[in-house]
Order: C-alpha cells, then structure tokens, then sequence
C-alpha cells in the first residue's frame, strides 16, 4: 500500500503547547464544550439579559482582525476582548478565540471567531441624549486565520464587516498574507486601520513598515497605530480607531428581513447553529424564516449574540451579527452564503460568497471499513462548520466505500482529517492529495481526473493528451533574494513570464539641500532633495529648527541652501538668560549651584559653531527628513511572475513573500 499513507500521525505541537495538552478532554479544560451545548459562560453570570434595541445602527461596528501568520490577530483579540470586560484579564487561556483543539495544538486559527463587545466611548454627534457624557457602541469583532489555506474563511467573514484591522509584525513587516489579506478587505471596500503591533520586540522598526504600507498600499503611515498585543502599548488607541474611522454598517431596520448566513456549526441538543450577519430588518425568537437557497421554512427556536459564548438575547436586529437556531440538521440545509428571510415576504438575495477553489483532493476511508456510516456522519457534521472542503462518495476497491474530498491546500486537508479524528472520533486512511488533471482520450472524450484510479485502462480508450493545472504567481521579495528564488521555482517547473524592479533607479533632478546656522553649514543636516521639493523640505526644516533651538546670548540665523543660493530662512533672536536674576544677597554656594546647573544643561547641547543645539532639534530634524525622503528610496523589491504547476506550487520561502 506504497501510495497511501495514514493522516491519523501523532501530532506534536508545532510551536504552542497548550498547558491543557494532555488533559484527556480539553473541551473541558477550555470550557470548550460550552460552545456545544450552548450553555454561555457569560450568561450564567449576568443577571440582566443584553436589551439590543439599545444598539441602533449608528452604534454598532463590525470589523475583522486580518494579518499574515502570526502576526498576533488573536492575541490583539484577546486584549480588545478584555479591554472591554468580555473575558476576564489573565482569562487563563491565550488566544481565546481559537477555540478548536487543532487551534491550540498548532498555535494557528483554522476557523474565523465572531465575539461581540461593548465599549463606552464619546464619539461626536453620537450620544444616549447627554451630550456630555460617552454611550456604548456594540462592536463585532472577527478574529480570521492568517494562513493561505484558510482564506475563504477570511473573504466570508470580510462580508459581514465594514472594516478591518490589518496588523503587521513591526519586525517582520508586510508579508505575503498580508498583501493577500489587504487585497481581500480592499476590494470588499472596507476601512483599513493599519496596526504595526509587537512594537516591544528588539528587532521592532516601525518607521520601515510605515513606509511599506505606504509603498505597496498606499496607506498613511500617521494612520497607523503602534501597539504591542504582549505589553498592552497602544492598545487604549485600537477601539476609538474602531468607533471613529469604521462607518457604522448600511442597511435599513425598517426593510424586510435579509439575513447571512456567514458559518454554521453541529450541535448535538440543538442541531445547526447559524452564525448570522443582519442585513435589513429585524429578528425575533418565534419568527418564521425561509432560506432562498432551498426554500425550506424555520422556525427561530434561539437568537442572541457570542458574548463571547451564545448570549441568547431574543432578537438581532439591522446590522447585527450573532447566532439562530431553527432546527437545520445538516449541510444541505446551512449553506454558507444563503440568504434568510421572513417566509412571506419578497426579498432580493444577498449575493452570498464565491465559491471555494479546491486546489487539492483526496481519498477519505474508513480505518475500519465496516465504519462507513459512521465516517459519514462525522464528515457531514464537520463540513457544516468548514464548507470550504467539496465531498463525493468514490469507492476503492482495496479501501471500500469512501469520499474524495476536495481541500484548499495541505495544510487545510492535514486539519481536516485531525478535526475528524479529535472533535469526531472518526479513523481514517487517506489516499496521496492530488491536484484535478484533464485527459483526452483516443475517442475524442475529455474527463477531469481527480483520483488516479480514475484513468481509464480500457486499450480502446488511449490517452491523447493531458493537461494539470497552472497558477500564475506573483513573488514579491527584496533583490538580493531573486537568484535563489528563481532557482527554486524553476527547480518545480515553474515558467518565469516576467521580472520587474518595483522600485527601480530613474535618472532625477537632485539638488543638496544644505542647513546653515549663521551662515555655518552642518553637514549632518544636509540632504539630498528632488529639485521640485527643495523649497518645501528646506522651509519645512528651517521651521522645525527654530522651534526647537532655544533663544541663546546672540542672534541665531538659520538658513536652507542649494549651492550659494538661500531658498528658506528664519532667525531666533538674541537673548541673554541671567539664571542668577533672581539671586539676591550674596549666597555664594546657592549662585555656584546654579551656574553648574546651567553648565550641566549646556553639556546636553551639541555646539555647532557658536549655536548650541540640543540632541531633541537632531531628532525632530531626523524624523522630519524621513517623512520627506522618497519611499521608493526606503525599500528596493523586486516581483517574479511564475507561472507555477499547481502541484508544485507549496514551498517556503524565508522571508516568506510568497503570493500565489
Ligand atoms: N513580542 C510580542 N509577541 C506577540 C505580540 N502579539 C502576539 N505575540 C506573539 O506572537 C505569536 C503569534 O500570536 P497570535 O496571536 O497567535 O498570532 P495570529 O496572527 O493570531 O496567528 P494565526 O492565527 O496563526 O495567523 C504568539 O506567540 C504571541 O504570544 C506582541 O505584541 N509582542
């Protein structure tokens, strides 16, 4: 059986190890089995049930988490989440919202998290009729996994929001999801605030990931918000970026009911549970809904929000996101992307998701044929919680009955299988992944093959010709990375289309840009300008320094200068500080101190010719050159277009600036 290998290894934690890995039910453990029976950790605390009619639409903001891997999503989450009391601090329990063992085990989000969070804020024009006082706004946030093969649950969970927060390891920069990720929010037409977070670590610089959002998305570098998800630095500046910039969602309460339906997952008292995003009008407990994918009618049996576990709360209205139960059994009945509507009412539907593109398929059997009843039910309850994986019953004849299942990349078909095994108890043997070829045969027939077993052996039937899939990639890396990687991928058989500096060298107008200080040039201050900007850098400068050189005995004249010529000038008048003014009598000691004082003081300044400037006038000066200096001139990439097999598309690359 040289072609079939067990997904059912023993797997080692990668790079987390959840203290409660060796508890023999960490549902328990995490007070996970909450989430399958419904029972709300936050519920058997509160006493007064969450009135929603409290939230009218100006008051809610829905927005996602988005990053590359492991640029600390979850654990901004997790600050955000108690920042506003919705879990308890030092919960226990890091990365909260990654709820699943596979989560936990691997230390990556696999499935995006809704929780619903309410913060006190005093925003302009929005009040509870004190205009003096902050109100509450209800705020949905979206916590989604960072990798690739995960980023249908990304693109879903992007249609329920109006932005998003696009967090960037300050030390790493922008990476390939990143690029991905933005894209993704960009053409949903969400607000992006950028957040440069782990700004605490050593290798932390800030300054260069400024100007690659600038660079490669053209977003302001004063837009973005530094923060450390570790320390708690910055964090006081996320939710009123939240509340100020993310508009609040479009849709009308006084509509028809349209309604999402984002996620769905198995619960065994309660059947489906539907994660929901609100549209238009208003949902009660009791009401009837239709879906207009099947046309099958419900009844609203529980409604309410993730607080962050279910909350029942009665109803959802216009612009909220939060669960129902109607008593759907299965998949078939939960499709991902229907639209929910009262049953008797006419509605356009929602345009729902695109389809997931499967890049990756395989056979799924029974480790015990006789289980095949069992392996079905566990896929069917599964699926309904990733619906991103496409199922069709095959059969083998050395396996039995089975499925071939349609992943978006290894990594989500490595999950799959360990989800069946941890949250299903299923045992399977899967068949070699394998991407979908096209053959034509002898009879002029064409047939995708997605199962080698499926090639036909019949010798009337000869095989013509055959095609794979190809995908065409973008890698965007600095420079000096090229030749390696071009090796790598043509090392795959991949064909290079393209290659283009994206930040190439261009013959310009420069001019130096010299400071004077009464008439003395300082070389450290110098720079080197575009011609058509001197005149703006150089008053821009020569203003900066003046606020921050202090008035000295004498006149101070601070000039900006092409050559010989004076394009910005601004003079600091003399004066005389007699720190002894106020000293009367003859206290010699006193006098000496203060004169010492003084002395200490001037040793902080660096003297420049006659002037003293202090280190403060460096710093402003340096901060200020740099907003002004080009950005192409900060970052020099270069992006190879491949055109890559599809099977031989997955490889690392260091730094990882991979876009496929
Ligand atoms: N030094 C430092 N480490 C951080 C910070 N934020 C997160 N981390 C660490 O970075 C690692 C990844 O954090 P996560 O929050 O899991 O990252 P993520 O983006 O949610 O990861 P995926 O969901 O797998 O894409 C964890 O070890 C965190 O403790 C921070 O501000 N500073």
């Amino acid at each position: 059986m040289g072609s079939l290998f067990r997904a059912s290894k023993t797997l080692k934690p990668r790079k987390y190890l959840s203290p409660f890995y060796s508890i023999k039910n960490p549902f328990d453990a995490f007070g996970l089995s909450q989430r399958f029976c419904s029972h709300s950790r936050q519920n058997s605390k509160e006493s007064a049930p969450i009135d929603l009619s409290r939230y009218p639409i100006e008051k809610i903001r829905n927005f996602s988490i988005i990053a590359h891997v492991d640029h600390g999503k979850s654990t901004l989450a997790d600050r955000l989440l108690e920042l506003t009391g919705t879990i308890k601090r030092g919960h226990g329990q890091p990365q909260y919202l990654d709820k699943l063992q596979v989560e936990r085990e691997r230390g990556i989000t696999v499935k995006a998290q809704t929780a619903t969070m309410f913060h006190r804020y005093k925003l302009h024009g929005c009040n509870d009729g004190n205009i003096n006082e902050p109100s509450t706004f209800l705020l949905n946030l979206i916590d989604t996994p960072g990798h690739v093969d995960f980023s249908y649950e990304v693109s879903r969970s992007l249609a329920a929001c109006q932005g998003a927060l696009l967090v960037v390891d300050a030390a790493q920069g922008v990476q390939a999801q990143t690029v991905a990720n933005f894209y993704l929010a960009f053409e949903s037409n969400l607000t992006i605030i950028p957040v440069i977070n782990k700004i605490d670590q050593p290798t932390a610089d800030p300054d260069r990931v400024k100007a690659q959002l600038k660079s490669m998305f053209d977003l302001d570098p004063s837009d973005a918000l530094l923060t450390s998800a570790k320390t708690g630095q910055g964090l006081e500046h996320v939710l009123p970026a939240v509340i100020e910039r993310i508009p609040p969602p479009p849709g009308s309460s006084s509509s028809p009911l349209r309604m999402l339906l984002l996620d769905s997952y198995y619960d065994e008292y309660k059947g489906v549970i539907c994660h929901v995003a609100v549209v238009d009008g208003a949902l009660r407990k009791g009401d009837k809904i239709s879906s207009a994918a099947t046309g099958q009618a419900y009844e609203v049996l529980d409604i309410g929000i993730m607080h962050p576990e279910l909350t029942p709360t009665g109803v959802l209205l216009s612009g909220q996101v939060g669960y129902v139960v109607t008593g759907m059994r299965s998949t078939k009945e939960a499709r991902i992307g229907d639209t929910l509507y009262h049953t008797r009412t006419t509605v356009e539907p929602l345009p729902g998701f695109k389809p997931a593109k499967h890049m990756v398929f395989s056979g799924l059997y029974p480790a015990d044929g006789s289980d095949f009843d069992a392996l079905n039910h566990a896929i069917e309850r599964l699926t309904c919680n990733d619906a991103s994986v496409s199922i069709t019953k095959e059969s083998s004849t050395a396996l039995g009955l089975g499925f071939r299942c349609g992943f978006l990349g290894l990594l989500h078909m490595d999950v799959f299988h360990q989800r069946l095994e941890q949250e299903h108890e299923a045992h399977v043997i899967s068949t070699v992944p394998t991407v979908p070829y096209i053959f034509e045969y002898s009879d002029g027939s064409k047939v995708e093959v997605q199962n080698p077993a499926a090639l036909s052996s019949d010798p009337k039937k000869r095989v013509t010709a055959c095609w794979e899939p190809t995908v065409i990639a973008t890698i965007i890396i600095p420079s000096e990375y090229v030749g390696p990687v071009i090796t790598l991928c043509s090392e795959r058989r991949g064909q290079q289309l393209e290659y283009s500096f994206i930040d190439r060298y261009q013959q310009s107008d420069l001019v130096k840009l010299d400071i004077l200080l009464n008439g003395k040039p300082v070389d450290a201050m110098a720079t080197i300008v575009h011609s058509l900007k001197a005149q703006r850098v150089g008053r821009e400068l020569v203003d900066k320094l003046k606020k921050f050189i202090d008035r000295q005995m004498f006149e101070i004249i601070i000039q900006a200068a092409i050559g010989s010529k004076v394009i910005a000038r601004e003079t600091i008048s003399a004066m005389r500080k007699n720190v002894l003014a106020k000293c009367y009598g003859g206290d010699v000691t006193r006098k000496r101190k203060l004169l010492e004082k003084q002395k200490e003081g001037k040793k902080r300044m660096k003297r420049v010719g006659s002037v003293d400037i202090p280190q403060e006038a460096f710093h402003q000066l340096l901060k200020c050159m740099y907003s002004l200096l080009p950005v192409a001139a900060k970052v020099f990439m270069s992006a190879v277009f491949f055109a890559m097999h599809a099977n031989e598309r997955e490889f690392s690359l260091q730094p990882q600036f991979l876009m496929i």
